[in-house]
């Protein structure tokens, strides 16, 4: 079947017009010419402003997105409560449960909504996965070229050799000028992101042009469709050492798997999304998505050196001051600027960075890593980890952000995300932490808890631990140089810490030097501990086997 018989036959799309596969250049030109004038002024708030630029004459792309869609839109993700996924799924407020008539109400006035406009699509065919063993179609179809291109830029193409590619496609249809209403479609706001496990469809209708989503929505049914065949999908960076030595790096958004992950003496296997299967490891996409918030050019070489390579798509960065983004070079971006959005970000292929493993794919990890960014500042830099720590740490998933960049507020917020990605995992975490534990056993690997977090005190008192120094607790971890160091146990927390490290001083390894009032320091640490015995409990994991650690 054509892909246009196809999309009839999935939607009932019929009166619109299709730019198929277009390279990554047209998609630029189409992105500047066309998406600019898609701008809608008949909602019921403001216009949505999202528009796209290029820096300079020939690029980047930059992409401003709809000021109320900087970040992913948690609480209007949904999967499609199905009868008979309706046990299986991890329903919870960032995987929301959508009426099933109610969505097919909706979808059906999104695509009216496109056939009454004449609408002209992009399609763009990509894969899920990097291994066609297992890789699953992806067909993205939307109204932007930006997200056609971001799709371009973020996942494998022209794979050879999967099985039954038309049978297994996943299609996205991405629709940011169509506006939901609540009452009508059975949703909580003018945007919604759905899940639809029976038809293979993610719906992206509305206010939601993030274009993390385009990545995110596929990443959680990849989590939902791999661990039913024993595959486990994980929210993790990935590289291999020079012996051939892979590492994977967990952590929710921020800890720095996208920064750790590019290291020049590592190849890069990917920065956000990896799949653990019996043929080792491999990315689920083939692209990078970092944050560009006051990214320090020499502590992250790697990820700057892309910045300026073609085909990138830079999101809700403005030029320094006094600049006109289509007269600027990338240097003159404003990396500071967080007045648009903290998560600024850009997009580029994996073929940006010349250090790569090539097909996205690596041997079984010899280090796992749990990144967290403690900003309570109590957290080791360091500790290592027995497997029994591992699926602790794995499923409470633990990291504590700063509350805001507002002045006066100095309160870390807690938050703890099951398998370090809460919102994408479909499952429930115990069909994840049973493959982890599974493949840890099988593949004896060595694990640490690396924090790249708050150092001396809580956010506002203390430091953010220096990325190089995170780099060499890292490598010395990496190299076995910390395999049979001398450690002491936390006396709150339980953690092993070293006692010394190559390049780092001793000092630093226990987080209580560094505090000026030791007593504060126990207060906190005690705190911290509550804290995670409160969602152990809160959240059953005893049930799943799981040994209670601290
Ligand atoms: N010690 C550190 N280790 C890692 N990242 C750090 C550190 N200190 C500051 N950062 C900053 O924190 C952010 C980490 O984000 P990122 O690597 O994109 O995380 P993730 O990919 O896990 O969402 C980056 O902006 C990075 O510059
Ligand atoms: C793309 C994202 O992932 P991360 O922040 O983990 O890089 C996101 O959370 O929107
Ligand atoms: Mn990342």
């Amino acid at each position: 079947m054509t892909f246009q018989a196809d999309l009839e036959k999935l939607f009932g799309l019929k009166t619109v017009t299709y730019k198929y596969n277009l390279s990554k250049e047209e998609l630029f030109h189409e992105a500047i010419a066309n998406d600019r004038g898609r701008v809608r002024r008949d909602g019921p708030s403001n216009e949505q402003k999202a528009f796209p630029t290029k820096l300079g004459v020939n690029g980047p792309l930059v992409y401003y997105t709809d000021p109320d869609c900087t970040g992913r839109r948690t609480k209007d993700t949904y999967a499609v409560k199905w009868p008979e996924v309706a046990d299986q799924i991890w329903f919870k407020a960032d995987l929301n449960p959508y009426d099933p008539q109610k969505y097919q109400g909706l979808l059906k006035r999104v695509v009216d909504h496109l056939n009454a406009k004449r609408a002209s699509l992009y399609v763009q065919d990509v894969f899920m996965g990097s291994d066609p063993e297992f890789a699953v179609p992806y067909r993205f179809v939307g109204e932007y070229a930006t997200h056609a291109m971001f799709a371009h830029n973020m996942f494998p193409k022209g794979l050879i050799g999967v099985k039954d590619a038309d049978a297994r496609r996943w299609t996205m249809l991405n629709v940011p000028s169509f506006w939901c209403e609540p009452e009508r479609d059975g949703c909580r706001s003018e945007a919604a992101i759905v899940i639809d496990t029976r038809n293979k469809i993610c719906l992206v209708a509305g206010r939601a042009d993030y274009c993390g989503v385009v990545k995110k929505t596929i990443f959680t049914v990849g989590n939902f469709l791999l661990p039913l065949e024993g595959r486990l999908s994980m929210h993790c960076s990935a590289n291999v050492g020079a012996k051939g030595d892979a590492a994977i790096l967990f952590g929710l958004s921020g800890t720095g798997k996208t920064t750790l992950s590019a290291d020049p003496n590592r190849r890069l296997i990917g920065d956000d999304e990896t799949i653990w299967s019996d043929n080792g490891l491999c990315n689920l996409e083939d692209g990078c998505y970092a944050k560009l918030i006051n990214l320090d050019k020499e502590a992250e070489p790697v990820i700057a050196a892309a910045l300026s390579k073609p085909g990138t798509i830079i999101e809700n960065v403005p030029p320094l001051p006094g600049k006109r983004m289509e007269e600027c070079h990338p240097d003159e971006l404003d990396l500071s600027d967080a007045s648009i959005a903290e998560n600024t970000r850009f997009s580029y292929p994996l073929s940006a960075n010349p250090n790569v493993m090539p097909n996205g794919r690596g041997p079984h990890p010899q280090t796992i890593v749990l990144l967290t960014a403690d900003a309570f500042g109590v957290l080791p830099p360091i500790a290592i980890l027995e497997p029994k720590d591992v699926m602790y740490h794995f499923v409470s998933g633990f990291t504590a952000r700063v509350a805001g960049t507002e002045v006066g507020i100095t309160e870390p917020t807690p938050t703890f995300s099951a398998c370090f990605g809460g919102p994408f995992m479909a499952h429930k975490p115990n069909v994840y932490a049973r493959l982890l534990a599974e493949k840890m056993q099988q593949h004896k690997a060595r694990c640490i808890l690396l924090n790249t977090g708050w150092q001396g005190g809580p956010y506002g008192v203390g430091k953010r631990i220096s990325i190089r120094m995170t780099r060499a607790l890292l490598n010395a971890a990496l190299n076995g140089e910390l395999d049979d160091v001398p450690t002491e146990t936390h006396p709150i927390l339980n953690l092993k810490m070293p006692t010394a490290c190559p390049d780092v001083p001793s000092e630093m390894l226990n987080p209580r030097n560094g505090w000026a009032d030791k007593a504060a320091y126990d207060a906190q640490a005690i705190k911290l501990r509550d804290m995670f015995r409160e969602n152990f409990r809160k959240k059953g994991f005893a049930d799943f086997g799981i040994e209670e650690r601290i």
